[in-house]
């Protein structure tokens, strides 16, 4: 559409999520032809230039950039998107703001609350957009199980449960460490699966259900020492390798929440299950495009758990896409919340969530291991 106006992106970090984003700036006009931006990929920085080279040759991004400090000072980059290690979206995000950039940043927000207060506050303070990837409010299903809950359609919630397995950390031979298993090393990702997979489901919890008033926590490091890639020694591993805690939501039901990279046979299973007064509702991430729901008011003699497809086109975003029956998967995810961004810069409306929603997942996760260290149970806050 020749009327769009650009919104020229300067994406720091090209691995998994580098590539998930650069897919949605692509795709994005296509599908959402009414948005009034169109992204444009002015460029992409990573430490490593031939690979980054590379990486911006094949997703055809204009530049490349070394220094993440280069391309924030930029005169080109409207929008900052951080696809970096936990450890660095702190740093990265504050300069960014300072310079007046908008700001797409990767989930966990920040190592800790701390770190998040200074984000909030560089945003804030420069007035820019910004917005924080939890990208599976943006599946289909999962708005829907939102928009069902909002219409009051399960009434008074007692009990929200929620599960994300994995199980690639199994084997003791595996290194710690280094640009590919820094998700082992607490220095570069602040936690092990609390801050990677639980803060999904947190954040997931905390759009449909409300705060999370205070949690009781457990983790364990099932292998206590592996090689580091870095130092080439054997040290101890300083992330959990998986979690589990009871907790308490401001509206008074009780939550259940189980991570682990150690459920062998799981790749990467999210499920939740929300049980209501009048209805219930589930989801699971391997299929992904169905919302199970339970309504106690059907009549007794056909009444059972429905199976919702949701592919018809008065499902949140599906509009958009194809023909009823006919799914989307996990990348769109990241399309609509391209979309819901561009939407934002021109209403100027915030897009959720932002650096201050996410950080009540941060503390939520600060307060889990803070219980599991103490063995108590913790307030969130
Ligand atoms: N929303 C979601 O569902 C998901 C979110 N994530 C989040 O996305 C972020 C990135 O994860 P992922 O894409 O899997 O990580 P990867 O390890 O695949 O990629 C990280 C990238 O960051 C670059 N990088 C690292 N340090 C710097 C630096 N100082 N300056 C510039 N570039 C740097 C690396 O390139 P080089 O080494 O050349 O510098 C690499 O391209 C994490 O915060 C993670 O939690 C991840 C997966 C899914
Ligand atoms: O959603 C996710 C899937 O798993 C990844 C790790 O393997 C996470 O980093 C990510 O946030």
């Amino acid at each position: 559409m020749p009327n769009q106006k650009p919104l020229n992106i300067g994406l720091i970090g090209y691995g998994f999520m580098g590539r998930t984003h650069s897919n949605g700036y692509k795709r994005v006009n296509d599908f959402f032809p009414e948005l009034a931006y169109r992204p444009v990929l002015k460029a992409v920085c990573g430490r490593t230039a031939e690979k980054t080279q590379e990486f911006a040759d094949q997703w055809q991004y204009e530049s490349i950039e070394t220094d993440w400090r280069k391309l924030i000072a930029r005169d080109d980059i409207d929008a900052v998107d951080i696809c970096t290690p936990n450890n660095s979206h702190a740093e990265i995000a504050i300069a960014a703001a300072e310079a007046g950039k908008m700001i797409l940043c990767e989930k966990p927000l920040a190592l800790n609350p701390e770190e998040g207060e200074r984000m909030i506050a560089a945003v804030e303070k420069a007035g820019v957009a910004n917005t924080v990837w939890y990208n599976y409010r943006r599946v289909p299903a999962v708005s829907l199980a939102k928009q069902l809950i909002d219409e009051g359609r399960l009434g008074r919630i007692f009990h929200y449960r929620a599960n994300f397995l994995q199980d690639w950390t199994i084997n003791e031979d595996l290194p710690q460490g280094g640009a590919a298993l820094w998700r082992l090393d607490a220095k570069a990702a602040g936690s092990g699966v609390t801050g990677d997979l639980l803060a999904h489901c947190i954040d997931t919890a905390v759009w449909l259900n409300g705060s999370i008033t205070d949690v009781s926590a457990m983790t364990e490091t099932f292998v206590k020492e592996r090689m580091h890639n870095e130092t080439g020694k054997m040290e101890p591993v300083t992330i959990d390798d998986a979690c589990a805690f009871l907790c308490h939501f401001g509206n008074g039901s009780l939550g259940l929440f189980e991570s682990t990279r150690y459920a062998r046979g799981h790749k990467a299973l999210y499920t939740f299950e929300i049980n209501g007064e009048h209805a219930s509702i589930r989801w699971d991430l391997h299929d992904l495009h169905r919302l199970e729901y339970f309504d106690h008011a059907d009549d007794s003699i056909v009444r059972g758990w429905r199976s919702v497809h949701c592919t018809d086109g008065d499902m949140p975003y599906m509009d958009k896409w194809w023909v009823p029956g006919l799914q989307i998967g996990y990348e769109h995810t990241f399309v609509h919340q391209v979309a819901d961004f561009l939407k934002s810069v021109e209403t100027g409306e915030p897009c959720n969530p932002t650096f201050r929603d996410a950080q009540e997942t941060q503390q939520v996760c600060d307060a889990v291991l803070e219980s599991a260290r103490t063995r108590q149970w913790k307030n969130v806050g």
